[in-house]
């Protein structure tokens, strides 16, 4: 991996404006999924280490909030520009770590930028509001205020985006940002603190730490120092999160798993759904939160669409990120080709069928062959739980009522998507969709200006749009009374 701007790869955290190691010495390595090389290593700080992290964010913060929004806004564009000027050499090594194919890593960079963009704009329009008095003697407002020091926790599936996603609101309102990126994937965080720091980003207002995910997560959660905490990952540790953070009552931001059901009727066009669920279920080799993980087709259009599905998932090209024409990267580790096999073999057990596919890769390590199964049914570990990798699980369903109920089975509730020309029911069944987004006719509705977010156990609160800033601002009503 050869970088231009070769500051962007840093093995150091950034810790109030400085680049330090962990006062132990402890350090651990980054793989590159494809090859299973080490590509670098990064310091595992010590919990008296974030601790002072913590203070460093809470003293930063104060300068930070007494700028306009106007002026952070100046900074944050900044910072997004040097994302945009550097994104080959941030694709790179966000291929490099994650294993993306690098068309997808400089996809992401441009999206994670969009967030930056997007939050730099709201910052200027942090705008209270003035009360119809109930006192003639008395005058009411509301401000609206920086919620203080945030913390981030972020997964390896997105390694930049779930950082900009959480880092520019906290930046826009005035607070401090503490992130901690996945243990697999910490360098395109650390790269992204390189820029903030040529950006202007003063110090403390953003560090970027790693280490012991469970040892700094105690200790950002138990500091009453950190008011808000954002996570995106798993459900699982979203409630873990939850309890070590109900001490300090701290407001949360939880972007958790999904099972995300994808629904074709008989009258879809069969190419657009088919192009649809390619552009859902297998975006990232299958490893994000709202890929299609259940994919519904009404018995009609199903042996058409099952065929024409075939050749399409035929035509990827599985290999290594950086190399030309790869369209399916690696799966991240091998607990994740367990967890894709595991989910097969059930399948195959209860009478599922391969319609191709099916097998590891024959390029080794965690490559994996994208496959389609025939034949699911709701009694298989697809139904209910995520496989978060390139596998398109195909069910026969006959009529609505059905399919929602089907669809709708689950304690997720994240992404849906459904396809369709019929006008009311392009209406009707998404809103009886029990899911905080849902794509009609599209497999693809991820971007900065809309609320991204789930219900059920897929999480609280909404990342992005005019909605994200919501979480780190806390409102102040004023009540004046005017006499002597
Ligand atoms: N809803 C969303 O927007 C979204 C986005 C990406 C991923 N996800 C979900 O995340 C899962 C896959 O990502 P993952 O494997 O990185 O998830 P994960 O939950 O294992 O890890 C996410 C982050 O949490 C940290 N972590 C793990 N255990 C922790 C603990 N005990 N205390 C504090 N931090 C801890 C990890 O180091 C990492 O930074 C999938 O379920 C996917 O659906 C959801
Ligand atoms: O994996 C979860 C991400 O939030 C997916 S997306 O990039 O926001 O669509």
């Amino acid at each position: 991996m050869q970088l231009k701007h070769t500051e962007l790869f840093r093995q150091h955290c950034l810790i109030n404006g400085e680049w330090a190691d962990s006062e132990n010495g402890e350090r651990e390595d980054v793989i590159n999924p494809a090859m299973g090389a080490v590509i670098g290593s990064v310091p595992q700080i010590t919990p008296a280490q974030a601790a002072l992290v913590i203070t460093y964010a809470e003293q930063a913060q104060v300068g930070w909030r007494e700028k306009t929004g106007k002026q952070r806004a100046a900074v944050m564009q900044k910072w997004a520009q040097l994302m945009l000027e550097h994104a080959d050499d941030l694709a790179a090594l966000l291929t490099a770590e994650q294993g993306k194919p690098l068309a997808e890593a400089k996809g992401e960079i441009v999206y994670a930028a969009s967030f930056i963009e997007w939050f730099a704009e709201e910052a200027k329009r942090v705008e209270g509001s003035v009360l119809a008095p109930v006192q003639a003697s008395q005058r009411m407002l509301v401000l609206k205020q920086p919620i203080g020091v945030c913390a981030a926790i972020t997964p390896w599936n997105f390694p930049a985006a779930m950082i900009t996603r959480k880092a520019a609101p906290a930046l826009a309102a005035g607070c401090a940002m503490i992130v901690k990126p996945a243990e697999q994937t910490p360098l395109s965080a650390l790269a992204l603190g390189q820029l903030a720091v040529e950006a202007g980003i003063p110090a403390g207002v953003l560090q970027v730490i790693t280490g012991s995910a469970q040892d700094v997560g105690k200790v950002l959660c138990a500091s009453p120092v950190v008011r808000k905490l954002s996570f995106t990952g798993s459900t699982e540790v979203g409630r873990i999160l939850m309890a070590q953070s109900a001490p300090t009552v701290k407001k949360l931001s939880l972007e958790l798993g999904g099972n995300a059901p994808f629904i074709v009727f008989d009258d879809a066009n069969l190419e657009r759904a088919v192009a649809g669920i390619m552009a859902s279920k297998f975006r990232n080799s299958g490893q994000t939160c709202v890929c299609a993980n259940r994919i519904y087709v009404q018995q009609g259009i199903y042996p058409a669409l099952v065929k024409r599905l075939v050749e399409e998932v035929e035509k990827l090209k599985v290999g290594e990120g950086s190399q030309t024409g790869v369209t399916q990267g690696p799966l991240i580790d091998d607990a994740a080709v367990s967890k894709v096999r595991e989910h097969l073999d059930d399948a195959l057990s209860h009478g599922a069928t391969i319609l191709t596919g099916g097998q590891p890769h024959a390029l080794g390590g965690t490559f994996f062959q994208p496959t389609v199964v025939g034949g699911v049914t709701s009694a298989m570990k697809f139904a209910r739980e995520e496989t978060f990798g390139p596998v398109a699980p195909v069910f026969s369903f006959a009529d609505e009522a059905q399919v929602v109920a089907m669809a709708n089975d689950t304690e997720f509730g994240l992404a849906a998507y459904l396809f369709t020309r019929d006008a009311a029911r392009q209406w009707r069944v998404p809103e009886a969709l029990e899911y905080g987004m849902v794509g009609i006719n599209t497999g693809l509705i991820s971007n900065e200006v809309a609320p991204f977010g789930g219900i059920k156990q897929s999480g609280l609160g909404r990342e992005g749009s005019r909605h994200g800033m919501d979480d780190y601002l806390e409102m102040k009503y004023l009540c004046i009374e005017l006499g002597e």
